[in-house]
Formats: structure tokens, sequence, C-alpha cells
């Protein structure tokens, strides 16, 4: 890992703001903050980075890069090209996610961090008041300080499991290679995305989930991905109670009420949990559970010196919202902007499984609860009625918009190939409650992906541009002059 080590530092340190974990939200506050002139220390125990670049969203979406290669000479001949059983080189595969990280780290390192100011230092931090953390033999009171400690896996109590060697996305890029038979625990956006990216590397992958995968998302998109890692070849026991494991010669042994299942290695996904032990939370006054560090709109613990932010706040597990959060701590710590505050009418969020799966604002599910039946309403446009699509082989899928009552945009739900960056124009549509005339009337570049957004916006002036008194003003206005 390209990183420099920190100096070593001992005795009481000044600061304006102290941050505490260098993942994805502690860093965007250190480096935002010190870039605007605050005096900034960041400290961190582990890998500078976080979970994101060390290992969550960039191993996993490299893995899954090389997993779509080699699902593309799989399914080469649709284009009459001859199809081909992939030759996966696990060494040069490894060394091409470790690769991936190794370029994204320099944006994340100590000596980036220290070249903007920041006092970098690599201990494991804990309060030993309410302005006061302490670091190794350092002592560092702030004016503001923000708890970004994240999360770790969260292991459920299966009998058996702590007699097994387990993998969990802490540790399975390491492994990689070596998997036969991959039995992922939980159909989260961690299981399935890493259970596709096996399956077409050419291991064997069975998903065991004990309600229905992705249960965050919209159940007809879901429907989409289910049907695709299914005829890929991933063995799906949804519904699935697993009762217990053990280890065997060959690997792992996994029980469920109607089965056994064997494979050569486990993989627990079954959520997260916030990271709080160790920190010393009650010495600062700080109000935590077991979902996380207790905050309010503005991020505020019940110290009011101390914000928390990102994964270990409990709330949307994502960069994007560690990064988000992170503007709403630096608006109030540098600026007085003590009216900042969380909105999350339009959060936006993918899962990276071909094909993806992208949501922004509310589903289907959440309108009816909140305006009740037929008081919202739903537009689609399938990507099979996209040119650009049919010419790619790329036709499942779909974008479902949800409008409210006035026709103002809610929420957007988007399923097929590119997702994930269709999605953007839906996110100001949805933070805007912007109504379809804005994106119909859009000139969109044929054939793309994203005359899909537009045809899905224009379908809602269909029923009236088409009608017989659009019919009946047309023959009017043709009888006149010119
Ligand atoms: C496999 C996987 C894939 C993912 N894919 C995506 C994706 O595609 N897109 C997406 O948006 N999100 C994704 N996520 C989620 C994303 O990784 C997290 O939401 C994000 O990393 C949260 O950032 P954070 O700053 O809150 O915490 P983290 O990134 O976990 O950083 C917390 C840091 O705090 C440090 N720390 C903890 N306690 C202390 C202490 N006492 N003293 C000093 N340091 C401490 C830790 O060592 C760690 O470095 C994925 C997660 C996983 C696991
Ligand atoms: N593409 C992305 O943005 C991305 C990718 C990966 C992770 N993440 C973030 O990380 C978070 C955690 O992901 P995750 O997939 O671990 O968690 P999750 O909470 O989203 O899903 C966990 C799944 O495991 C199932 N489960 C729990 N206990 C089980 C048991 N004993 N047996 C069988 N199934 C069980 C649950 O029913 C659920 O479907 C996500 O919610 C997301 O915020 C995001």
């Amino acid at each position: 890992m390209a990183e420099t080590r920190a100096e070593k530092t001992t005795g009481i340190l000044e600061t304006d703001i102290c941050v505490i974990g260098a993942g994805s939200g502690g860093l965007s506050v250190a480096a935002g903050a010190s870039q605007m002139g605050a005096r900034v220390v960041l400290i961190e125990r582990a890998a500078m980075g976080g979970d994101c670049l060390n290992v969550g969203c960039v191993p996993s979406k490299a893995l899954l890069a090389a997993a779509h290669a080699a699902q593309a000479q799989r399914d080469a001949a649709k284009f009459g090209i001859a199809a081909l059983e992939p030759q996966v080189d696990w060494i040069a595969l490894h060394a091409h996610v470790k690769g991936v990280i190794e370029e994204i780290a320099p944006m994340d390192s100590i000596a980036r961090f220290e070249g903007l100011g920041v006092t970098v230092l690599r201990e494991t931090a804990k309060f030993t008041g309410p302005s006061e953390v302490q670091a190794g033999e350092t002592v560092i009171r702030a004016k503001y300080f923000v708890i970004a400690t994240g999360s770790r896996p969260a292991v459920p109590p299966i009998s058996g499991l702590d007699a097994v060697p387990y993998l969990t996305n802490e540790t399975i890029f390491d492994v990689m290679g070596s998997i036969g038979h991959l039995i992922v625990v939980g159909g989260g956006p961690i299981g399935m995305e890493l259970a596709q990216a096996h399956r077409r590397l050419g291991v064997q992958v069975t998903v065991i989930e004990q309600a229905s995968i992705l249960p965050k998302d919209d159940p007809e998109a879901v429907a989409v991905v289910r049907d695709r890692v299914i005829a890929e070849g991933i063995d799906l026991r949804e519904g699935a109670a697993l009762t217990s494991v053990a280890a065997t010669a060959a690997g792992v042994e996994a029980t469920l009420s109607d089965g056994i299942v064997t494979g050569t290695h486990i993989l627990i996904a079954t959520g997260r949990q916030p990271v709080t032990e160790g920190l010393d939370l009650e010495a600062a006054g700080v109000a935590f559970d077991r979902t996380g560090v207790t905050v309010d709109k503005h991020l505020r613990t019940a110290n009011r010196r101390i914000f928390a932010i990102g994964d270990v706040t409990g709330g949307y597990q994502f960069t994007h919202m560690a990064g988000y959060d992170a503007g709403i701590v630096i608006r109030q710590a540098l600026f007085k902007m003590f009216w900042a505050k969380v909105d999350h009418k339009a959060v936006p969020w993918v899962t990276y499984t071909d094909p993806e799966l992208a949501q922004v604002g509310m589903t289907e599910a959440e309108a009816a609860k909140r305006y009740g039946p037929g008081k919202f309403q739903i537009l689609r446009w399938g990507f099979a009625e996209n040119d650009r699509a049919r010419a790619d082989r790329q036709i499942d899928g779909f974008v479902k918009v949800i409008l409210d009552g006035k026709g103002r945009t809610v929420g957007a739900t988007l399923v097929g190939a590119h997702a994930g960056e269709l999605l953007l124009p839906w996110s100001q549509a949805v933070q805007e409650g912007r109504k379809m005339s804005a994106l119909a009337g859009l000139i969109a570049p044929y054939p793309t992906y994203s005359e899909i957004t537009k045809r899905v916006a224009g379908s809602a002036f269909i029923p009236k541009l088409f009608s017989e008194r659009t019919r009946k003003l047309v023959r009017f206005l043709l009888r006149w002059g010119r």
C-alpha cells in the first residue's frame, strides 16, 4: 500500500477539528476543512481509505469488472463471435484488484493529507473527556470532533460458525482463486455482488438468504437481477433458514431447514455493525446503541461539540453518503451554519450486479404507503424499446418513475445495463421535484441509453398528445389557411 509513516507525536495537540477514522467520511471532512483553512488532526489506526478503498467498493468493483470481461467471452456468440469458457489467471486477477487499490490509494494517503496540512496520527483514538481524545501518547483538544469510525461485518449467531474459518469482505479478496464452491450467507448488495462476480469467474456459488434478495430494493426490479443470476448458474436459496455450519475436510457444510449445502468456503454477508467499541463514548457524553452513534438531523451527537458521520451512525451505509455527511459537518464547524442538516429526499444507491440496480428517492412501495393507492403515478419504459440496448443485446430491464399527485418526481427505480450511470438526472429530478416536461423536452443523442430517460418522461404526455381531442384540434387547425 502506498503509505508513508506519519510522524510520531507526543504531548498535547490543540486543533480546530479532530477526525477519528480515515475512511470515506473522515477523509472528506479532513480534506475539505484543511483546504478551507481549519487546523485538522486525523486519527486512523488501520489502512488509510477505510473500508471502501481497501475491502469494500474498490476491490469489489475491480473484481466485478474482471467478472464482466469473463462473461463477455462466454456470451460472445450472440454477436457472431465464437463463445469461450474463460480461462482465469487468478494471480493476474489478484494483481489487477490490488493494482486498482494502489492506483487510488495516493488520494487517501498520509502523504497527500500531510501535504494538505493535516496532522495524521496512526493510532487508536478514544475519548478521555467531553472535549479531549487520546491517541497513543498524544492528547488532542479540539473545538469539534468528528466520529467517522465506520462499520464492520455483523456476524450472526449461527451454531458452529465460530469453529469454521468463515470469510467476510475483509478477507475474501485475499483468498480469491482458491475457492471452489462459495456459500454466501446473505443476499444483500455485498452478497449478491460477490456471488455474481465469483460465479462469472467460474466458481460454483450458493446464496443462502433468509428473506428475499436485495430486500431494500423494488421487488419488480430485483426480479430482473434474480432471473439473470439464476440463469448464470447461482444456486439461490431464498427464504432459507441456516441452522448450523460445520467444518469438513473439503471446507464447510451448511445445514438449512430443508437440506445441506457443502462448499469449500463460506462468506458471511449478513449486514454491518457500527464500530463504537474502545472509543469510550461514555466519557464524552455521546449516546449510542447497537445500531450506531445517535445523531440528530445536523449529525450532532448528544455532545454538541461532537459530530458523527457515515456508517457509524447506522444510516445509509454508502461512500457517497459518508461524503455527503462530511459536507453537513463542515458547514457547521467552519462556517457556523448550524442550520445545515441532512436531506434524505434524494438518496441514490446502485447495486453493481449485471444488470445494475439503481434507486433514488421513493420506491413504488414507499409511495403507496405515503400517498395511498391511486394518489401517485407510475411511468415505465423498457430497455427493450431502446435501440442502443438492442444493438448491445442488453434488453433486460426498465425504468420506473414515481410522480406525486402534482406530477413531481419523487422516486426512480432503474434496472438494466448502465442503470447506475443513468441515475443522475433522476437524482436531480427528485431533489428538485421536477415535472416530466423538464426531461421530455431535452435532446438526447441517438443511439444512447439516455434516450430511455427522455422516453419515460415523454410517456407522461402520450395519453394527452395522441388523444381524440388532440386529433380533433389538429384537424380543425389544418383546415385554416397556410
Ligand atoms: C464489500 C463492500 C462493497 C461496498 N460497495 C460500495 C459501493 O459500491 N458504493 C458505496 O457507496 N458504498 C459501498 N460500500 C459501503 C462503503 O464502503 C461504506 O459506506 C463506507 O466505507 C463508509 O465510510 P466511513 O467513513 O463511514 O467508514 P470506513 O470507510 O469504514 O472508515 C472508518 C475508519 O475508521 C477507522 N477507525 C475505527 N475506529 C477507530 C479508532 N478508534 N481510532 C482510529 N481509527 C479508527 C477504521 O480503521 C477505518 O479506516 C461497500 C461496503 C462493502 C463492505
Ligand atoms: N453497491 C453498493 O453501494 C454497496 C455494495 C455493497 C455494500 N453496500 C453497503 O453495505 C451495506 C451492507 O451490505 P450487506 O449486503 O452486508 O447487508 P444488508 O443488510 O444490505 O443485507 C444483508 C442480507 O443478509 C440477510 N441475512 C441476515 N442474516 C441472515 C442469516 N442468518 N441467514 C441468511 N440471510 C441473512 C438479510 O435478510 C439481508 O438480505 C449495504 O446495506 C450497503 O449500504 C453497498
